[in-house]
């Protein structure tokens, strides 16, 4: 269940990144590198995790349109990292363009396509905040009806919550991968995140990956936490 964990790196410097990487070892090796520590580290963290032997899932979620995702989809494709992701918002074609330009740039430079994943909506939105935008309908169907969008410009799988994660996947297949941030293990202290689950939850749920950050990274032991979340993912 290891592999199946990825732990978000949102510190501000290479050294805050370094002292969380150096202690938690051998027991974490799928980070997450998001807009912060990237543009921080003017985009150091990545080489730096790549030498130290860590997979990468770089989180920019871009959105703009279809030409300007696409070549900088290009761009971040030659950094080598496992997975990329943009907004499902920014649409079809944009998302198309998105595959093709990775699908381009990984056979340009013979390396290992990297997975795409297309953010449905974000986990900080509840049904207030669904409101305020709005959003007509449920969040649930939105992120499904993203999925399946996503699904047929060619992306990978989705980000989503763990809540979804059991719509997406008998909406979306077996192979489809749902991956899913908002995991707080029982007893965590709030947050701004909206759409939780437990570890626990979000595997039985079906999710591929989860991405746990504060409850890892502010805890106590952080190591112990990460014992303790693939315990439970195991279970
Ligand atoms: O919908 C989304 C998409 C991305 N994230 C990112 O995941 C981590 C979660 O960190 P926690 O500290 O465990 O809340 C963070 O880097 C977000 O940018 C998300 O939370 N929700």
């Amino acid at each position: 269940m290891e592999e199946h964990l990825i732990v978000a790196l949102d510190a501000s410097s290479m050294s805050a990144m370094e002292k969380i990487v150096l202690a938690l070892g051998d027991s974490v090796s799928y980070y997450k590198v998001g807009m912060e520590l990237f543009y921080a580290t003017g985009g150091q963290a990545v080489p730096c995790l790549l030498q130290a032997g860590k997979k990468v899932f770089l989180d920019l979620k871009l959105h703009d349109i279809p030409n300007t995702v696409g070549q900088s989809m290009a761009v971040l494709t030659g950094l080598g990292v496992s997975m990329l992701n943009l907004h499902a918002g920014g649409g079809l074609t944009m998302m198309r363009r998105a595959r093709e330009a990775v699908d381009k740039a990984s056979a340009g430079n013979g390396a290992k396509r990297p997975l795409l994943l297309a953010v449905t909506v974000l986990t900080s939105i509840g049904q207030e905040e669904w409101q305020n935008l709005h959003m007509p309908g449920e969040i649930g169907a939105q992120v499904v009806h993203l999925a399946q969008l996503a699904q047929k410009a060619g992306m990978d799988g989705v980000v989503a919550s763990p809540q979804e994660a059991a719509s997406i996947r008998a909406a979306c297949g077996r192979e489809f991968l749902i991956v899913t941030p908002g995991i707080r293990p029982a007893g965590s202290a709030e947050s701004d995140q909206q759409r939780i689950a437990t570890p626990r939850g979000a595997i039985r749920a079906g999710a591929s990956y989860l991405v746990v950050g504060r409850p890892i990274t502010g805890a106590k032991n952080p190591t112990a936490m990460v014992q303790k979340i693939i315990g439970e993912m195991g279970d």
